[in-house]
C-alpha cells in the first residue's frame, strides 16, 4: 500500500479510512493516527513479528511453566534454591563490565511514558529515568503508541510539549538523565496488534518497536557506544531471562551491532526469582547492568505464591517495610549476589519507613466509621496499642503542608540512608521533588564513588537461608488496612480504566504493584475469614463485611473526589472488577489482565474480549 491511501481523500470523494502498511501476517487494530503510523513502519512490524515468531513457544512454554510452579507452591511446596543449578550459585563467574556510560545510577526516577513528565524526569537531576510501559503505565493503544513516539523523539533530542493552559513550553536541558525503558511483563498480550492471527506478546511490541527506532540515535547520544538500556519486571525463573538474552541477541543481530550492547538490569520482584539471582544474571551476564529490588511487587508475590498457604498471611499493608526479616534478607542477599558478579545493586521505590507506636483515640475515630460499629468506637476509643511496626508506603511530596512534606522526605532520607549503607548502588524516586534528598543521602556517603560494586561486599549475606527469605512478616490485621485496601484498590483501577496508571492517592503514589497488594490481601484476608487482630474488634473478614465496606469505602470516594468526578469516572466499573477479584475463589494471577479487556478498543470494532 502506498502512503497515498493513508489520507483523507478531496470533498465529496467517499472517506477511505486509513491504513497501516503491514507486513505479511500483521493485523493492526488500533486506532489509525500519522503519528503512530512513524512508530508502526512496516520494516518495525516486520521485526516485532520476526521476534514473535522465533520466540512465542519459548514464552509460551514459561508460562506454563510458571503454571506449574503455582500448582506446586499450592499443593504446600516451598519456593527455594534449585540443586540442578548449584553450580552456577557457587562458580566464580562475573557478568560483562559495567558500561561507562551508566557505571554511576545513584538516583533513578520511574515514570510513564506521558509526554510532559518524560521531559521532566529525563530534566530532574537524576541520573537515570526508567520510562515505564509497566507498573505506571495503563496500557491502552493511545498511550502506548503516544509513548513510543514520546521515547522516540526523547532519544532525538527533540521532545517538546506544549502546556498551553500554563503558557510553559517543556523541553530537554542540555544534561539529562540516561534512559532505561521497562517493556510490560511476559503475561500481558498486546490486544491491538496480531501477528498470525494471535495477539502480539506486549513486550515484545513495546521492546522491539522502542529497540527498532532508536538503538542508533541511543548508542551515539547517551549510551557512548553501549545500549538501549532496559529495565525486564516480573520474572519468576531464570529461563525467562534466557529468553529475553536470546531476544537482545536477535535484536543486536539484526541491528548489525556488537553482541552485549544492549544492557538490562531486572527486577527481583517475584518470591520465586529471589532463589534465581545468580541464574537470572548469569543467563544474561553479556547483557546485564544488574538487579534492582522491586520491593511492591515482591510483596504482592509473597502473598500470590503462598495463596495456598493460610499461615502465611499478611499483615496491613502498610507493615510490610524493608525492615521485616524477608525484606531485609531479600534486598541483602540480592546486593552480595550482584556486587559479587560485578554489577549495580540497585534500591527500590523511595518509601516511608517509619517506626510508629500507634494509638487508637478519638482522632482516629474516621477509620472505624460506621458499620455499625459505633458501640465498639465507644469502647475502643480510649485503648492504647502501642505497636512499634514500620510503616511503609510509596512516598510522593506533600503540596501545600510544608511541615507534612519535611516529615515525609526525612521519612525518605531514612529509607535511602538504609539502602545505601546496606551496600546498593543506587535508588528510585517516584517524583521529582524527591531527587535532591536522595541524591544528597547517597552522595553524602558514597561520596565520588560512581558505585559500591568493588566497595560493598556483602560477604555476612551468603549465610541467609531459605527460612530467612520466607519468614512470614510479622504484624497485625486491622479494619483500617482492609478499608484502606478497598478505598485505594477501587480508586487505582478506575484511574487505570480512563489512562492513568500511577496516580497519588492520600499523598502516597499508587501504581499497578501497590495496588495489587491491595487486592491480593483483601482476597487473602477473605479467603481465611482473618481475624482483625489490630484494633482490638476481633471483627472476621467475610464475604458479607467486605460488602459492606465496598458500600462505604465508594460512598466516602463520592464524597472525596466530588458527585461529578465520580458519576463522569469509572468508579462503579472498578468496583465490580475489584469486588470479583477479591471474592474470586481462585486468586486471579494479576488484577490488569482482566481489567485490560476493558480498555481494549479495536478498530473496526471487534469483540474487545481476548
Ligand atoms: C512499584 C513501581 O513499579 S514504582 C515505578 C512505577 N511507578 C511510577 O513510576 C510512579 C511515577 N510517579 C508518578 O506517576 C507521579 O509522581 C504521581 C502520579 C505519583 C504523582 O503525579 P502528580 O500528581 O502529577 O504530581 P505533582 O502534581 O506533584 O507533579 C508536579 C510536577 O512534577 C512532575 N512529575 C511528577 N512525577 C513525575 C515523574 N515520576 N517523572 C517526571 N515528572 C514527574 C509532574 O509532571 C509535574 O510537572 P509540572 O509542574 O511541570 O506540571
Ligand atoms: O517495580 C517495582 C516494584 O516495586 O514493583
Ligand atoms: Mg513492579
Amino acid at each position: 500500500m502506498d502512503t497515498g491511501t493513508y489520507g483523507y481523500p478531496k470533498q465529496g470523494v467517499k472517506k477511505i479510512d486509513p491504513s497501516y502498511d503491514v507486513p505479511e501476517g500483521v493485523d493492526i487494530r488500533g486506532r489509525y493516527d500519522e503519528e503512530f503510523a512513524k512508530i508502526l513502519t512496516k520494516d518495525a512490524l516486520k521485526f516485532v513479528a520476526e521476534l514473535q515468531r522465533e520466540f512465542r513457544s519459548h514464552i509460551r512454554y514459561a508460562l506454563e511453566c510458571r503454571k506449574e510452579a503455582k500448582r506446586r507452591y499450592n499443593e504446600g511446596a516451598l519456593p527455594g534454591f534449585d540443586p540442578a543449578t548449584r553450580y552456577i550459585r557457587e562458580g566464580e563467574w562475573v557478568c560483562a563490565p559495567v558500561p561507562p556510560a551508566v557505571a554511576d545510577r545513584k538516583v533513578e526516577i520511574t515514570g510513564p511514558v506521558e509526554r510532559k513528565m518524560v521531559i521532566n524526569a529525563l530534566n530532574s537531576g537524576a541520573k537515570v529515568f526508567m520510562a515505564d510501559f509497566e507498573d505506571a503505565l495503563s496500557p491502552s493503544w493511545e498511550n502506548l503508541m503516544r509513548g513510543q513516539v514520546n521515547l522516540k523523539d526523547a532519544v532525538a533530542g527533540t521532545v517538546t510539549f506544549n502546556d498551553k493552559a500554563r503558557n510553559k513550553v517543556y523541553k530537554l536541558n542540555d544534561q539529562t538523565a540516561k534512559l532505561f525503558v521497562r517493556p510490560r511483563g511476559w503475561h500481558l498480550p498486546e490486544a491491538h496488534i496480531f501477528i498470525d492471527g494471535e495477539p502480539a506478546t506486549g513486550c515484545l511490541v513495546d521492546f522491539g518497536l522502542y529497540f527498532y527506532h532508536n538503538h542508533a540515535p541511543f548508542r551515539q547520544t547517551q549510551g557512548a557506544g553501549f545500549g538501549p538500556f532496559f529495565y525486564l519486571p516480573k520474572m519468576e525463573h531464570s529461563r525467562e531471562a534466557k529468553i529475553w538474552n536470546n531476544v537482545f541477541e536477535r535484536a543486536e543481530k539484526m541491528a548489525g551491532i556488537e553482541r552485549g550492547s544492549i544492557r538490562a538490569t531486572v527486577l527481583i520482584e517475584t518470591l520465586p526469582a529471589v532463589f534465581q539471582m545468580n541464574e537470572i544474571l548469569y543467563e544474561l551476564r553479556d547483557h546485564s547492568v544488574g538487579l534492582n529490588c522491586g520491593r511492591w511487587d515482591y510483596i504482592f508475590s509473597y502473598v500470590k505464591t503462598f495463596q495456598a498457604h493460610p499461615d502465611r498471611l499478611l499483615p496491613d499493608r502498610v507493615l510490610v517495610g524493608m525492615t521485616q526479616h524477608f525484606m531485609k534478607s531479600y534486598s541483602d542477599l540480592l546486593i552480595r549476589t550482584c556486587h559479587r558478579r560485578g554489577v549495580h545493586a540497585m534500591g527500590g521505590m523511595v518509601c516511608i519507613c517509619d517506626k510508629f507506636g500507634r494509638k487508637w483515640n478519638k482522632n482516629r475515630n474516621d477509620n472505624i466509621h460506621s458499620l455499625n460499629l459505633v458501640h465498639y468506637k465507644n469502647k475502643f476509643s480510649n485503648v492504647k496499642i502501642a505497636y512499634g511496626f514500620n510503616k511503609h508506603a510509596a512516598q510522593i511530596p506533600i503540596r501545600d503542608d510544608p511541615a507534612a512534606n519535611e516529615a515525609a522526605l526525612e521519612l525518605v532520607r531514612k529509607d535511602k540512608l538504609r539502602e545505601v549503607k546496606a551496600g546498593h548502588d543506587g535508588t528510585w524516586a517516584a517524583h521529582p521533588g524527591l531527587i535532591p534528598a536522595c541524591v544528597e543521602v547517597f552522595n553524602n556517603n558514597m561520596g565520588n564513588a560512581p558505585n559500591q560494586i568493588k566497595d560493598a561486599k556483602r560477604d555476612d549475606a551468603a549465610s541467609i537461608t531459605e527460612e530467612d527469605l520466607l519468614q512470614i512478616p510479622r504484624g497485625v490485621r486491622t479494619m483500617d488496612g482492609l478499608r484502606l485496601n478497598t478505598r485505594v484498590g477501587i480508586q487505582y483501577v478506575a484511574a487505570w480504566l480512563t489512562g492513568s496508571g500511577s496516580v497519588p492517592l492520600y499523598n502516597l503514589m499508587e501504581d499497578a504493584a501497590t495496588a495489587e497488594i491491595s487486592r491480593v490481601q483483601n482476597w487473602q484476608w477473605i479467603k481465611y475469614g482473618v481475624e482483625l487482630d489490630g484494633d482490638g474488634l476481633g471483627v472476621r473478614v467475610s464475604k458479607e463485611l467486605f460488602s459492606r465496606v465496598v458500600e462505604e469505602e465508594m460512598a466516602r470516594i463520592e464524597s472525596e473526589v466530588g458527585k461529578d468526578k465520580f458519576k463522569k469516572g469509572m468508579y462503579k466499573e472498578a468496583c465490580k472488577i475489584f469486588k470479583r477479584q477479591c471474592t474470586a475463589p481462585t486468586l486471579d494471577d494479576f488484577l490488569t489482565l482482566d481489567a485490560y479487556n476493558y480498555i481494549v478498543i479495536q478498530h473496526p470494532k471487534g469483540p474487545a474480549k481476548l
